[in-house]
């Protein structure tokens, strides 16, 4: 398998001003929506993905040939304090309107920097292109929610593709407090048609159900499918979903470490067009599955490190007499 090409060469073209030096040479940072800064990983062959500081936020996960794999809508506004609408938001320190900040938090709309110099993590080798982010808290932050932090994040471009974010939340308060957050990856997917795709991994799970004031239900039936707006917080769902997309015959495997939750969002026509930076189809060609820890906050005493893993990946659906056999996906 061919190694993916530096973007040395690509970075002089794309930015006037030389580029800062990154870690990874299969990483650049260049200008992007807006004249935000962006960081370009190149992996083998045409796969990709781009990170904004505004955010830590992932916006573009492209396949071996070049295809977009994340939904980012075509009315997301790259100026804060609005939050980039697809990708992959961070919701932190509060997921929803689980708590009194604003919704989602504040991490998504804060400008984070490249951490040159992060603690170790284990590494797979063969891992060419990532970043390192960190967010620390502002003073302003700090008189909205009173702890501070940092929150070093990771995202790689793995040899077969995959895209994974690493993310390191430790506790640096130096009063002796502990502090508590909820967390969200909020992974906004591109898919055909919405009508076309299910979720597998979810069923028979408990759930609370955002569209019915937070009140518990459990999955009854098979595999998930769309045919209406849907907003779900899935409670201690298994490690791995399969969202597979029919028409495409692709499934993208989501893989989730210490992330017990898994919220699943379409918002439909309605709030489709309630939506300012949403366009009023778009809910047909996305679908929000979202690792998170929901239910049961995180709480981290002073000097206390939590992690929490995303891996992605998008293999070619099998088909089986006309029906997906998602054992091979799940547990394959
Ligand atoms: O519009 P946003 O603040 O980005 O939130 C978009 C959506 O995020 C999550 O999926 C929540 O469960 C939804 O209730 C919310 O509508």
């Amino acid at each position: 398998m061919a190694g993916p090409a530096p973007a040395v060469a690509a970075s002089a073209a794309a930015s006037q001003s030389p580029p800062m030096q990154l870690p990874s040479p299969f990483a650049e940072l260049v200008k992007g929506s807006s004249g935000l800064e962006k960081i370009v990983l190149r992996g083998a062959r045409n796969c990709c993905a781009e990170i904004y500081l505004y955010g830590g936020q992932v916006t573009s996960w492209k396949n071996d040939n070049g295809e977009e794999l994340l939904f980012l809508s075509s009315k997301a506004i790259f100026k804060p304090p609005k939050a980039i609408r697809g990708g992959i938001p961070i919701c932190f320190p509060q997921f929803g309107t689980h708590g009194n900040l604003e919704q989602h938090g504040f991490a998504r709309n804060r400008f984070w920097t490249i951490d040159n110099n992060p603690p170790p993590l284990p590494v797979n080798p063969a891992i060419k292109a990532y970043v390192d982010l960190i967010l620390k808290p502002s003073e302003e932050d700090l008189k909205i929610w009173p702890h501070s932090f940092e929150f070093r994040l990771r995202v790689s471009l793995g040899p077969s593709g995959d895209l994974s974010l690493t993310s390191r939340i430790r506790n640096t308060n130096t009063d002796g407090r502990p502090f508590s957050y909820t967390f969200a990856y909020h992974t906004y997917f591109s898919v055909s048609d919405i009508s076309e795709v299910r979720v597998e991994g979810l069923e028979t799970m408990d759930y609370l159900d955002n569209l019915k004031a937070k009140e518990r239900f459990t999955e009854q039936g098979d595999a998930i499918v769309f045919e209406s707006e849907v907003d779900k917080v899935y409670l201690a769902a298994p490690s791995k979903i399969a969202i597979i997309d029919h028409e495409k015959k692709r499934t993208f495997v989501v893989t989730k470490e210490g992330l017990p939750d898994a919220v699943v969002w379409n918002p439909w026509d309605k709030k489709a067009k309630a939506m300012q930076d949403f366009g009023d189809a778009e809910y047909k060609s996305m679908l929000c599955v979202e690792p998170a820890a929901v239910e049961r906050p995180i709480t981290l005493k002073p000097g206390e490190e939590w992690k929490g893993r995303l891996v992605l990946s998008a293999v070619p659906s099998s088909y089986c007499s006309g029906q997906l056999d998602p054992s091979k996906v799940l547990q394959g």
